[in-house]
């Protein structure tokens, strides 16, 4: 029998002192449970992921100093493994470091491996900084039982087709007793699901029980959601550790059964297929991203505009759930334009998150300003779009007053329709350091809201909120829908033109039968390449935009490059200067 730890931690990128005592913390719980060897995620020492830090000459320094404390730590748990994560130094020709897998006991490396497929795609850009391994299997023998090992896209070549490199088929023919993976998974709606999947079918196919363990934590724009998992050939997944949360987990392994069991327990049973539904997952990843990127940027309080409309209804009810009322600070700003219902259902909000309402009005701004530019050399006098605009940056600028002022993260509350279209004001609504709900269409962000309502039991977002129709209220009586088309139809083309293939499963079949019925009429096909266009030429705003929290399989950010100054297919407003 092998005892083996899941230790799913959560590191900080560069917080070296921080992420060995998290390793060492997780060790002695481990050895109090009993077990052989304990099992961390990838690049565990570092945080994944550290991205041109590695290119920096005092993070080296400080990253081969902080591996030779972990190894003194090491001793600090006499004969236990360890398996860690970290970049190791590459001597020859091409990148200066490699994604390694290490085991270690009492201070000494007993076993090296180097990550070989270094995913360069979507969020992942491994090769700018890695260079591969060899197309080798390491096998350790621990406790009576051989242990193979591999770093997480490492796991993902095996799905039947004939790759190049396939490193679990490679390691399926060393034939050991078990399969240690190491990993920094980012999570997206349906990824878990898509894990179990991959792994399940790889250890079916190689008859081989395997050991998952994922990294927990909010990294900027990505949440690792952890989901720590153990397979058996004939059963699938039989442990999963805890969602959104550090966990460490001792298993028993038995290499005669190839069965694993709690410990002290006798059997496990299988794991529910289904996990948490989409908006349970959605805001479990949004106050756990909150949560970290808050306090690892040193921010004890958030502030947030409060129009009375759903976006920041629904940015602050999640602030609330992530940080506690104490920390989150609302601000409602009429204008001229503002609805009764903006401030009055702002103050509604407020009372039922528990939080204080601030009251700055713009109206005198925004007049003086249009005094100051009219009475200037410029005799201009704002009006139209440059007039809603100013309203919006009057409010951007107030906020980051109050920011700098407090020191409050500013939260933007734009959704995923408007990023799209560009139906926000640069310098204005767009300001702020992080965005909650960056990646949920506006048709997502109602039903999360209803959600959040049912789970508390009682009205946290008032449904005079959630009834109103959208409204920028930047003009007399406007609607979103006067710019732009319905969200029931605008959403389900943007799931097609924005996610493409990473659009998950259950939602692909209603979003495409709705795009190819618009390519079937004319007026279909024009209000297509219109919402092409407007994607296009938003372009800029998005590459100055916030960073946004990830929950969908391709969200905003590093995980869609598109250029700006590119002529784009069907673009209707495009012209070039010559
Ligand atoms: N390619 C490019 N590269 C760099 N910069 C570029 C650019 N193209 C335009 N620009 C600049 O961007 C400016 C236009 O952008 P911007 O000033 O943002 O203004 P714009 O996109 O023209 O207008 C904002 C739109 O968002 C709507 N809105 C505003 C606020 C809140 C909401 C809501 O309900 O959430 C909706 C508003 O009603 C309006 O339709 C141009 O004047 C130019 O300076
Ligand atoms: N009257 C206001 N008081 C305070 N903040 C405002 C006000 N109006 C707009 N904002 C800020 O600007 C953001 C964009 O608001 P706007 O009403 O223009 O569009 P929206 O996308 O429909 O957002 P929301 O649903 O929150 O109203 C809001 O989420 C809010 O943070
Ligand atoms: N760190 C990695 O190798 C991540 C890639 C992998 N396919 C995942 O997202 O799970």
């Amino acid at each position: 029998m092998l005892n083996i730890a899941l230790a799913q931690i959560n590191p900080t990128i560069g917080d070296f002192a921080g992420n060995i005592a998290l390793h060492l913390d997780a060790a002695r719980k481990a050895r109090l449970d009993g077990a052989d060897l304990v099992v961390f995620p990838e690049l565990s020492l570092t945080g994944y992921y550290p991205a041109d830090l590695l290119d920096d000459d005092d993070f080296q320094q400080r990253l081969d100093a902080a591996l030779r404390d972990l190894m003194a730590a090491s001793r600090e748990v006499d004969s236990l493994y360890w398996v860690i994560g970290a970049p190791t130094r590459h001597a020859g020709v091409g990148k200066r470091y490699r994604n390694s897998l290490l085991v270690i006991k009492n201070g000494e490396v007993v076993l090296d491996y180097h990550k070989q497929l270094l995913p360069t795609y979507n969020v992942f850009d491994e090769r700018r900084h890695f260079e591969p391994g060899p197309d080798v299997a390491r096998v350790l023998r621990i406790a009576g039982v051989s242990v193979g090992f591999m770093v997480c896209e490492d796991g993902w070549n095996d799905d039947g087709r004939d790759y190049a490199v396939n490193p679990f088929q490679r390691l399926a023919d060393a034939a050991p007793d078990l399969v240690v993976s190491i990993n920094a998974s980012p999570s997206h709606v349906g990824k878990r699901e898509q894990r179990h999947a991959v792994f399940t079918a790889a250890c079916r196919r190689h008859g081989l029980p395997l050991v998952y363990v994922n990294q927990v934590g909010g990294h900027d724009q990505l949440v690792y959601d952890g989901a720590s998992f153990a397979v058996e050939p004939v059963r699938g997944v039989v442990f999963e550790s805890s969602r959104f949360q550090q966990d460490v987990t001792t298993l028993g392994f038995d290499p005669h059964t190839a069965r694993f069991s709690p410990r002290g327990g006798r059997d496990l049973p299988p794991v529910a297929t289904q996990g948490l539904s989409p908006l349970a997952f959605y805001r479990r990843q949004i106050v756990l991203g909150l949560r970290d990127y808050a306090r690892r940027c040193g921010f004890a309080r958030v502030v947030v505009g409060c129009s009375g409309g759903i976006d920041s209804a629904l940015t602050l009810a999640l602030a609330v759930e992530a940080l506690g009322a104490h920390r989150v600070a609302a601000i409602t700003m009429p204008s001229r334009y503002s609805s009764t219902g903006s401030v009055s259902d702002s103050a509604q909000l407020c009372a039922n998150l528990g939080i204080p309402l601030e009251t700055c009005p713009i109206q005198d701004i925004v007049q003086q300003v249009g005094q100051t530019m009219s009475h200037s050399t410029l005799q201009l006098t704002p009006a139209g779009l440059a007039l809603e605009n100013l309203q919006a940056r009057v409010r951007g600028t107030l906020l980051m007053t109050y920011s700098n002022t407090h020191g409050h993260l500013l939260l933007t509350t734009g959704n995923k329709s408007e990023i799209a279209v560009g139906y926000c004001t640069l310098y204005g609504d767009t300001n702020g350091g992080l965005g909650l709900i960056g990646d949920l269409f506006k048709t997502e962000v109602f039903a999360l809201s209803r959600h959040l309502n049912e789970c508390a039991g009682r009205e946290l977002i008032p449904s005079a909120i959630i009834d109103k129709p959208p409204s920028a209220e930047l003009a007399p009586d406007q609607r979103d829908t006067d710019s732009l088309p319905p969200y029931e139809l605008l959403d389900e083309v943007l799931k097609v033109l924005i996610e493409g293939d990473r659009l998950a499963e259950w939602e692909r079949a209603r979003a495409r039968s709705t795009y190819e019925d618009l390519r079937r009429t004319d007026e279909g096909r024009a209000l297509l390449r219109r919402i092409k266009g407007m994607i296009a030429r938003n372009e800029y705003k998005r590459r100055q935009a916030p960073p946004i929290i990830q929950l969908r399989g391709r969200a905003f950010g590093s995980g869609r490059q598109v250029p700006i100054a590119a002529m784009h297919d069907q673009d209707p407003g495009w012209k070039r200067l010559t």
